[in-house]
């Protein structure tokens, strides 16, 4: 379907928001009052450069407390609308939006009000012109969807039809089903938005927290097929007002819009792009660093080999057991200091996950190789980390080709889990400020992870807020977090948690070898006394090695860090199997331990 974006959705002067929209794919735009009256353009130059980008102009909004009025006030909003429908002629756009009155001087009076709006499409259609009348879900009298139909059937003019916003009508909780009762042909236009489930009020839910289908609470995929069922054939319209988005760049918000847009049409079957390839393990994590020496020291003593050395490129392959951690240091550790660049993920088929990565708008990497090297198929993140598909099955052509075994004398640490790390736990990696709902709906529509809930933890400094993304089996997690301010994301940290059977042994040896782990406040030990019984002696062993513990209906969570390097640290991490948690519980205090460890900013 055609595809719309509102231009309050985006950020920027109104040639920057179409040049955003139109990159992204968009097909047409609603202009907003507002971004026409701050352009120095005129409305001949916004059409053609509306032409230009290859957009139409769907829609142009809002009018507001035109119905419902005394005679004379209406006299004055016809001419108000004369105004404005000379100035739609001139830019070429044939549909406006009146949305309901929010007007004191508006009565409950719905035979005025059709009477009104009927009169205000005779004067439209005299331009060529179409009004669809919303519901805002705070409006004066007009507040549902319904109520602003049976106002527009009662006009019974045919210049005049509805506008179906999806947020003013999930957000009141209507059941959108009657929406099949209203006739496609008189839904002149649909505008989706999305939201986070808060109790507020309606009017600054919808003006701060609107979000793109897919990043909120609501199910927009419901919605939709209401609608479509009602025969709607209009465009697929994004109108979101959100802090955020409004001081993002335009760009890379004009694409999340259009990913959502068509993770939506996937899930109402009005589009089948590439089926997604779940991800079914952790091929490995590339660290890039500068500065070799502290980053060997600690996967040394976490109980990892250098077991390969990549054939053309400065990468070593750390492993112990399944985990596998690659060491760059080549010309990006230069450029971006010690940080996690890479992922891999093994995929049943990378070549059918790099065409449904790209089909969903993520940027495919160049395949950076030697001559001899296997050409991997990768894309990147939204927050920049490159995500490698490797392929899981024997017989396809394997990254691990690309790397010479080292010697590794049979009682050093290897592949064998000297320590008992066994696997990668969870990948954590803390988002641009602003991209964190585009980095949930990324890795759940691109690769075809579960979302959890998103929570909150406090950092001395701020609040954070992390949601994390599985596979079903839980082979792959990653646990997406943004910092508390909008400014601070030079140092946004990231780290590998990896598993071990017994957190307790393998933190045990970590520290024989050298390591040093997180020192936990005793007022922390005194309260998990308080919260739980433990074994003899157990309580001590965690107090003894900054070990934090963490509980659900599926079991107990283990957990100690290490010091960081650059923005990289190491977790690890003790998972009874049920156990679906990250150990949010505990992070307030790993995060003031953190702090304290090292000058804040
Ligand atoms: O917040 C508003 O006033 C407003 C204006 C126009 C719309 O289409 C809308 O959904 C909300
Ligand atoms: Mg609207």
């Amino acid at each position: 379907m055609r595809t719309s974006i509102a231009t309050v959705s985006l950020s920027g002067s109104l040639t920057e928001k179409l040049t955003a929209a139109a990159r992204a794919g968009f097909d047409g735009v609603e202009i907003f009052e507002n971004d026409l009256l701050a352009s120095p353009l005129s409305p001949e130059e916004i059409r053609a450069r509306c032409a230009d980008l290859g957009l139409s102009i769907d829609l142009y909004q809002p009018m507001r407390d035109i119905e419902a009025v005394p005679a004379d006030e209406f006299s004055r909003n016809l001419r108000r609308a004369r105004h404005k429908f000379e100035l739609m002629r001139r830019l070429g756009a044939d549909t406006v939006l009146v949305c309901s009155s929010v007007s004191p001087l508006a009565e409950d009076d719905d035979a005025l009000a059709a009477r009104q709006l009927r009169r205000l499409a005779e004067l439209a259609a005299d331009f060529g012109i179409r009004v669809a009348y919303e519901a805002l879900a705070w409006g004066r009298h007009v507040r549902t969807y319904d109520h602003a139909w049976r106002i527009v059937e009662a006009a019974g003019h045919p210049a005049l039809g509805t506008c179906l916003d999806s947020f003013h009508i999930l957000a009141r909780g209507s059941d959108p089903k009657g929406i099949e009762d209203i006739p496609g042909e008189k839904i002149f236009f649909l505008q989706l938005a999305d939201a986070p489930q808060m109790a507020m009020d309606v009017l600054q839910w919808s003006r701060h927290y609107r979000c793109f289908p897919g990043q909120g609470g609501f199910d927009i995929a419901g919605f939709l097929g209401h609608v479509m069922r009602a025969g709607y054939r209009g465009p697929l319209s994004l109108e979101v007002f959100n802090d955020v988005f409004r001081q993002a760049e335009a760009g890379p918000t004009a694409v999340d819009a259009q990913r959502s847009l068509l993770a939506l049409q996937e899930a109402t079957g009005l589009a089948t792009p590439p089926a997604p390839v779940v991800p079914t393990g952790i091929a490995f994590a590339e660290l890039v660093t500068p500065d070799v020496e502290p980053v060997s020291a600690l996967l040394s003593a976490l109980g990892f080999g250098r077991t390969a050395r990549h054939r053309s490129k400065p990468v070593d392959l750390w492993q112990q057991g399944a985990a596998r951690v690659l060491v760059n240091t080549g010309p990006a550790a230069r450029r971006a200091g010690t940080s996690l660049a890479a992922v891999g993920l093994e995929s049943p088929d990378p070549a059918a996950a790099a065409r449904r990565a790209e089909a969903l708008l993520a940027p495919v990497l160049p395949r950076r190789r030697a001559l001899e090297d296997a050409p991997l198929e990768a894309v990147a993140a939204p927050d920049g980390t490159e995500l490698f598909f490797c392929a899981a099955r024997p017989e396809l052509p394997d990254w691990r080709g690309d790397f010479a075994d080292l010697e590794v004398d049979a009682d050093a640490p290897g592949r064998a889990p000297a320590h008992g790390v066994t696997r990668v736990d969870h990948l954590a990696l803390t988002q641009p400020w602003h991209q964190f709902d585009e980095a949930a709906l990324f890795h759940r529509s691109v690769l075809g992870l579960n979302a959890q809930d998103s929570v909150d933890v406090a950092d001395p400094y701020g609040l954070h807020r992390s949601r994390a993304v599985t596979n079903a089996d839980g082979s792959v997690r990653i646990a997406l977090s943004v910092g508390p301010a909008p400014t601070d994301d030079g140092a946004r940290a990231q780290h590998i948690a990896f598993a071990t059977e017994d957190v307790v042994a393998t933190a045990r040896r970590f520290r024989a070898a050298g390591g040093r782990l997180l020192r936990i406040p005793a007022n922390y030990y005194d309260d998990l006394a308080a919260r739980y019984e433990f074994a003899d002696g157990e309580l001590e062993t965690y107090r003894e090695l900054g070990i934090l513990y963490d509980r659900d209906a599926g079991g107990a969570f283990r957990h100690c860090y290490t010091e960081t390097v650059g923005r990289v640290f190491f977790e690890l991490v003790q998972r009874d199997a049920g156990h679906r948690g990250y150990g949010a519980q505990n992070a307030p205090v790993r995060l003031a331990a953190q702090h304290a460890g090292r000058p804040v900013r």
